[in-house]
């Protein structure tokens, strides 16, 4: 395994390579739209070259949180997620020198740039402020977003207020429709209900996602994943409990880890979440099977280090991923 003295200067110079070469196909790409018009036609120009500039753009806000993730030292000590992003931009600086080189339809730069940002439903922490202390509970909330937190998972049993727009909210409760207004009022960026809790999931969805949040559905482990699957296209996010909903500290029950490789293998580009009894000692399971966002309560909050068991815990999901690729 490489050393962080190596793997992590060697991200560094790969990046800063990509990043060139965005900053060339910027200074180059009159070539690649004019690839696209017909000969001497100028017309669709200025749309072409909008849309050139755009998918640049959205390149540039990728790098600028790639590199304060990398300088703040959020993401710089994982050594999987180091290696994939080795990859992933030689790979992308190497199609990149093609593009202009070749003088590629412009086009391809988006799918280029979708293709990156899209095939890999990236790993995501959610560390479950269920097992936080309550009296501090704003505090602990910034201190996991510091140590390197996705989400808060926040577990909905009765009525709860979500202060921060990141909050991955699970309503374990029955009626979930009649708190979509409140939740979206209260900043809730995900909401996630139980599939037992409603009888008409298409249409929750469709008022989660006109409320301005994700849309998660979620099964006990009673329930088999055949019960979700006429709405897993239409959700962002599918959350397989592994523990019986109610409180934190369970053991994680390694049967629901079933439903969770039959989703990956019909949605490998779902967001899958797995809750109950995940820790840095059961994890490697979880993200074989293929869940890639981690709920974990006891296991970061009960950890002596909580930064380490986040990372850990991303390491994982991220080395199964490239294992899986
Ligand atoms: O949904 C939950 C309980 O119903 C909790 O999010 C879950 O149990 C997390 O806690 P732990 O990681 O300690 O098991």
């Amino acid at each position: 395994m490489a050393s962080a003295d190596t793997i992590v200067p060697a991200r560094f110079l790969v990046t800063v390579s990509h990043l060139i070469a965005t900053i060339m196909a910027y200074s180059t790409k009159d070539g690649n739209i004019r690839t696209a018009l017909p000969l001497l036609s100028t017309d669709s120009y200025a749309a072409y070259n909008s849309s050139m500039v755009a998918a640049l753009a959205l390149t540039w806000i990728c790098f600028a949180t790639e590199f304060a993730g990398l300088f703040s030292g959020r993401t710089m000590f994982s050594t999987p997620s180091n290696a994939l992003l080795i990859a992933a931009h030689t790979a992308g600086t190497v199609v990149l020198c093609m593009f202009i080189t070749e003088g590629w339809h412009y086009l391809a730069y988006w799918y280029i740039f979708l293709f990156c940002r899209l095939t890999m439903p990236v790993a995501k922490i959610a560390p479950s402020m269920l097992s936080s202390d309550f009296a501090f509970l704003a505090t602990e909330a910034q201190r996991m977003v510091k140590l390197g937190a996705d989400y808060l998972h926040m577990d909905v049993m009765v009525r709860l207020l979500c202060w921060c727009s990141w909050s991955d909210c699970h309503l374990m409760v029955s009626n979930p429709g009649q708190w979509v207004d409140d939740f979206a009022k209260a900043g809730a960026s995900l909401f996630t209900f139980h599939i037992e809790a409603t009888a008409d999931a298409p249409g929750l969805i469709d008022r989660i996602h006109a409320a301005g949040m994700k849309a998660g559905i979620s099964v006990k482990p009673k329930t088999s994943i055949e019960a979700i699957l006429h709405v897993a296209d239409k959700v962002d996010m599918v959350l397989v409990m592994t523990v019986e909903p109610g409180f934190g500290g369970q053991k994680m029950m390694p049967d629901c880890l079933d439903k969770v490789r039959e989703l990956r293998a019909k949605y490998p580009d779902l967001d899958i979440e797995v809750d109950g009894g995940i820790d840095v000692s059961n994890i490697e399971q979880a993200a074989q099977a293929g869940a890639n966002v981690i709920v974990a309560g006891t296991g970061i909050f009960g950890h002596p280090a909580p930064g380490e068991a986040i990372e850990i815990l991303r390491g994982a999901v991220t080395k199964a991923q490239i294992a899986a690729a």
